[in-house]
């Protein structure tokens, strides 16, 4: 009766997933390396596949120095694999790897089950979650785009209608058309893109007109950004153990504690190799996080991989070219630390590091000071036009940090973004007993 219940609900059938990963012999995978170790790794696979609605039932690994082209694997972990299959009864065998369309055909019919790839597991958790129009339409393009290469397949055309992993969203309907129809739609889709980023596009000269700033909350996912939202807002934005708990970056207008107004953007969480193509269809969606005035960095304090997941997410700043917003780090759940809420300042005298837990609520008024303080009247921003003879001004504020940008005009002059606490600006100008050009 339950599991009817569930059915009429639209929920799909839990399901049972054999996963499958390889290592393929990277140094810095292995298991004592700063890296992400293989255990991070199996951990982070199976927290999707969990994610997606599946239960593990066995996770197979290997290693091997590069894939094979017909079955990825070699043919006697195929064989593993397919003694698994039979013995758990598996509904899907998940690879935690790109695999390519014949691969993909090649072990399905081999297993005589359906089979999965990472970039089709990760798709399908983002179909579950997508809630904006802009989001379910992101997916839905990138979807038919991931499907396209795959139209010609044996055992899934029969599955197919009963849904599950990778079964969601326009599957069942869109298999049986044919490629022109998928370009159609294709078409279709992008055109409605278009008119959301119009919108969008709206949206942020309105606030630019207004003179709000926007401040995202950017981080790994289950980091904890949402929960941290909430907490900011008052708001009730969708908050859960899973990965991925957030598609579409929710904006909230926030009064900070000395009157000011923000914009608040949280995001969806950045993940280790992010198929690149997922990278591409999302861009719009964190567009917010490009143009944001301040990223708040949301840390996991408590994860012995805080450190690697920091990188990830940098390099994801820096491939969608938001490197040089401003950047606090809110280290987040210290309650399950020994850490007390405390705020850690940058060399050029500005917060570069906030101890919260969003979960308790202590250190937030720190957070909100701090946020205060950035774009208080007692910080300058700005761009600056130097003189070639004031490279020593320069380096001094180099040294403090305060450079967020910088490039040369025609004339050989320094054109720097500078962010610096004003107070500690005046003593390095009174020093030089010069004046500057400000730009803007
Ligand atoms: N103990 C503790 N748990 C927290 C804290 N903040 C968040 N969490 C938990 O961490 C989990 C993930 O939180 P979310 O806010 O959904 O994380 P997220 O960064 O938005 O994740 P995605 O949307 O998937 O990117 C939830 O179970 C939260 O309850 C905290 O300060 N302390
Ligand atoms: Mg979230």
């Amino acid at each position: 009766m339950e599991l009817f219940d569930k059915l009429s609900q639209g929920e799909a059938l839990i399901e049972s997933a054999i996963l499958v990963q390889i290592n393929f012999g990277s140094n810095n995978r292995s298991q004592h390396s700063s890296g992400a170790s293989s255990t991070q790794d199996e951990h982070e696979f199976k927290e999707l596949v969990r994610s997606a609605g599946a239960i593990t039932s066995t996770l197979i690994t290997g290693s091997r120095a590069s894939p094979d082209s017909r079955y990825f694997v070699g043919t006697g972990k195929a064989d593993e694999i397919k003694t698994a299959v039979k013995q758990h009864d598996a509904d899907v065998v998940i690879f935690d790897h790109s695999l390519s369309p014949a691969q993909e055909r090649n072990l399905e019919r081999l297993f005589e089950c359906r089979v999965l790839d990472r970039t089709a597991l990760i798709l399908d958790i983002f179909a579950q979650r997508a809630q904006s129009h802009e989001g379910k339409l992101q997916v839905e393009l990138a979807q038919l785009k991931h499907m396209s290469t795959r139209l010609v397949r044996g055992w899934t055309h029969l599955e197919r209608q009963k849904g599950g992993i990778g079964m969601r969203g326009p599957g069942e309907t869109q298999l049986e058309t044919d490629r022109r129809l998928l370009s159609i739609r294709i078409k279709q889709i992008n055109k409605r893109l278009d008119k959301v980023n119009k919108q969008r596009e709206q949206g942020r000269q309105l606030r630019q007109k207004t003179e709000i700033p926007t401040v995202s909350l950017v981080g790994y996912t289950n980091a904890g950004k949402s929960t941290l939202f909430n907490k900011i807002t008052g708001s009730g934005v969708y908050a859960a153990d899973q990965l991925f708990a957030t598609l579409d970056p929710t904006l909230r207008r926030v009064n900070l504690p000395d009157q000011q107004s923000i914009v608040l953007a949280d995001t969806v969480g950045f993940i280790r190799d992010l198929p690149h193509d997922l990278v591409a269809a999302f861009r719009a969606t964190l567009q917010e996080t490009i143009e944001a005035d301040l990223i708040l960095h949301v840390i996991d304090s408590s994860d012995e991989n805080r450190d690697f997941f920091r990188e990830q997410v940098n390099n994801v700043i820096q491939e969608l070219g938001a490197e040089d917003v401003q950047q606090v780090e809110v280290m987040n759940k210290i309650d399950l630390t020994e850490q007390e809420p405390h705020v850690e300042e940058g060399h050029n005298g500005l917060p570069a590091r906030v101890w919260l837990s969003s979960l308790t609520g202590e250190g937030l008024e720190a957070l909100s000071e701090t946020i205060a303080a950035i774009f208080a009247k007692n910080t300058f921003r700005g761009k600056l036009r130097l003189h070639p003879a004031l490279a020593r001004l320069r380096a001094q504020l180099y040294e403090d940090e305060a450079v967020v940008s910088e490039s040369i005009s025609d004339k050989g002059e320094y054109l720097l973004d500078v962010v610096i606490q004003q107070r500690r600006f005046d003593t390095m100008l009174g020093k030089e007993e010069l004046t500057l050009e400000q730009v803007q």
